[in-house]
Order: structure tokens, then C-alpha cells, then sequence
């Protein structure tokens, strides 16, 4: 448990997933035909995201495996149902995502996002929205990991996975969401 108090829960626990389990995940995600590289208008200009990215809905039942096994795993640590999962792929040091917070408009209240890590451990930056410097945590999120946020924090800190100085391999994050009917 990383935070519970007011402004939200933040619970961080590793090996959820096996170690060899993980790395047949990653494997078989990192190869699948599914990443797409992203734009987002940036300062006037379109940038490519700095990372690929795919999704998924929860409800789909062409559900590739291992995601199909994943959300039942996530599903049973939890006891969230769960009906959107969002990766991202971290291909080397030089890909990011930049410090926010999820978009509370399109989750449904109450529930929390699981973050599920695969491939190589990146650092996660957690900030106070109000209070950065002393509010703050560095988080290694290991393969095998879930980190559980509640909706709340959102409101509260921002996260981000940054660039960093040296060489690493690719990371594979699987985001589970709640997000409201359309
Ligand atoms: O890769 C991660 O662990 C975080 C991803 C993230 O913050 C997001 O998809 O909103
Ligand atoms: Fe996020």
C-alpha cells in the first residue's frame, strides 16, 4: 500500500503474474500485429505519441491471448469487472508517456485502474497535483507487477512514465479501466 488516505489508494504488488508467465505475455504481445503509433497535435504541430499503443474492449470475443487471460487474472485479484484494456509499448528509453492524470470523464466513478507490467522494469513518476516536491513517488514497476489506482488519485496526483538516460529494453503495460456506456 502506497497511499490511502483522502485523496485516494495507490496499492503496488509484485509478481502478481509468475516471472515465466510474464515473459511469454510480453513475448507474444510484443510480436502481435495490433501496436499503432498514435499523433496528437502538440504547440501547433501533430507529434507522434512516443510510444505505440493499442486497445481493446473487455467485451470483445476475439479477445487475443494472453489479454483474454489477463483480464480473468486482473478480474480475480481484484473483483473489478473491468470492460476496457489499453496497452502501451515502451519500445526503448527513448519512449514515454508524459506526466497526467486518466481522463475522469470517461471512467466510471467508484472504480479503479490496474496497471499490469510486462518486458523490462520502467520508473513511474507519481506527483501531487498541489504539492509535487513533497507529495511524490518513484515507482519500478517490475514485470509480473499491478499497481491499483483508484479513481480518486486522479483527481490528486498525475503519473508518467519518462524518458530515461540509459539503454533499456521494451515494456509492455496492460491499463484496465471502467469506462462509462457510451
Ligand atoms: O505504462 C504505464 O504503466 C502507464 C500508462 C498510462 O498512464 C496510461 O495509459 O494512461
Ligand atoms: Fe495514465
Amino acid at each position: 500500500m502506497l497511499l490511502d488516505d483522502a485523496s485516494g489508494r495507490i496499492v503496488y504488488e509484485e509478481n502478481v503474474i509468475g516471472a515465466q508467465e510474464a515473459a511469454r505475455w510480453h513475448e507474444r504481445l510484443l510480436d502481435s500485429p495490433i501496436w499503432r503509433q498514435q499523433r496528437r497535435m502538440m504547440y501547433e504541430r501533430e507529434l507522434d505519441v512516443p510510444r505505440l499503443t493499442s486497445h481493446f474492449s473487455a467485451a470483445d470475443p476475439g479477445l487475443p491471448w494472453p489479454l483474454d487471460v489477463a483480464l480473468e487474472r486482473v478480474r480475480a485479484l481484484t473483483g473489478e469487472r473491468f470492460n476496457s484494456i489499453g496497452l502501451n509499448l515502451y519500445r526503448n528509453e527513448h519512449d514515454s508517456v508524459a506526466m497526467h492524470n486518466d481522463r475522469l470523464g470517461d471512467l466510471q466513478e467508484g472504480h479503479p485502474i490496474a496497471l499490469i507490467s510486462l518486458g523490462a522494469t520502467r520508473r513511474m513518476h507519481i506527483r501531487n497535483k498541489k504539492h509535487a516536491a513533497a507529495r511524490r513517488l518513484d515507482l519500478d514497476l517490475a514485470p509480473g507487477s499491478l499497481l491499483l489506482m483508484s479513481l480518486d488519485t486522479q483527481l490528486h496526483y498525475d503519473h508518467g512514465i519518462p524518458k530515461q538516460a540509459h539503454p533499456v529494453g521494451p515494456r509492455i503495460s496492460l491499463a484496465f479501466r471502467t469506462r462509462k456506456p457510451e
